[in-house]
């Protein structure tokens, strides 16, 4: 059997080192092995133990003191790294066979919307190491009720979907959140969003003419992409983690069916650039 992993994606303070703990609290009741695989160079000291930690190999505060290099400019610099240290994960990955491993990945968007080094990084771990991976991609309710930013949030999932090639999940976090009924009501039109009709009945109504055609592009955008959906996740609600587990299930095991990728299927960062 192969090994299966998911990556946990979203922007910063989304929810995601929650819902990986959320997962390894689930899977520690139902008795199956899972570990927290830690991508984030600043991470903060989790609940649950990292299994594997980026910031043995490299961490954000040397980078940036040593190199002289802001916030921004070290991840990049962190993950630059790592890829030239595959070998790093491949030994630290090497004992975790039939087993199923989380990937909590840094908030910063960029680096699965349009900067090549986590594509590079999931090539590897399904050429070489023989992973079916999905991502999941989690977005704030709170954030997504406001209509606009539903739009920003939708397109970045989108991106991170298109950039990473991956069996895709995009999930909304911290419903608890919503506390109105009106809010809790609206919020039932962004887990399957008809993004033409949230365009011309919200946006368009508190935007200045000019900007309709552009809200008709972008609806128009996501619409014919159709395939932005959400799923609720409920951090304390086990049902809620049972249902993403389950849907992470099935799409690993399609891409179990895939042919796998070539290890050397790499995008090349002076192309991007
Ligand atoms: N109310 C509520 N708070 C949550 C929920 N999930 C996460 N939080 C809180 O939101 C904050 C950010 O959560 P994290 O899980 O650290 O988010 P993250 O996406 O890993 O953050 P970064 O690693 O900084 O990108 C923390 O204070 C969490 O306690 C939720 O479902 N409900």
């Amino acid at each position: 059997m192969s090994r299966v992993g998911v990556l946990v994606l979203g922007p910063a303070g989304a929810g995601k080192s929650t819902f990986c703990n959320s997962i390894i609290s689930h899977m520690q009741t139902i008795g199956r092995r899972a570990h927290i695989v830690n991508l984030d160079p600043a991470a903060e000291p989790n609940q649950y133990e990292f299994t594997i930690d980026i910031r043995d190999l490299i961490s954000l505060d040397d980078v940036m003191e040593e190199l002289d290099l802001g916030p921004n400019g070290g991840l990049i610099y962190c993950f630059e790294y790592l890829l030239k240290n595959l070998d790093w994960l491949d030994e630290e990955i090497g004992d975790y066979n039939d087993e199923f491993l989380i990937f909590d990945c840094p908030g910063q968007i960029e680096l699965y919307t349009h900067i090549p080094v986590l594509p590079n990084i999931v090539r590897h771990l399904q050429g070489q190491l023989n992973f079916n991976l999905c991502a999941t991609y989690l977005l704030e309710a709170p954030f997504v009720v406001d209509t606009s930013k539903f739009f920003s949030g939708a397109l970045s999932a989108m991106s991170a979907m298109i950039l990473l090639e991956l069996p895709h999940i995009n999930v909304l976090s911290k419903l608890d959140l919503i506390k109105d009924d009106y809010n809790k009501k609206r919020l039932k039109r962004f887990l399957n969003p008809d993004a033409m009709l949230l365009s011309t009945e919200t946006i368009d109504k508190e935007m200045n003419p000019r900007f309709h055609h552009l809200n008709e592009c972008i609806a128009n955008l996501v619409d014919d992409f159709g395939m932005v959906q959400f799923l609720p996740l409920e951090s304390k609600n086990p049902d809620s983690i049972m249902t993403i587990l389950s849907y992470i299930d099935d799409v690993t095991q399609w891409a179990e069916t895939q042919e796998p990728k070539e290890p050397d299927d790499q995008i090349d960062i002076e192309d991007m650039e």
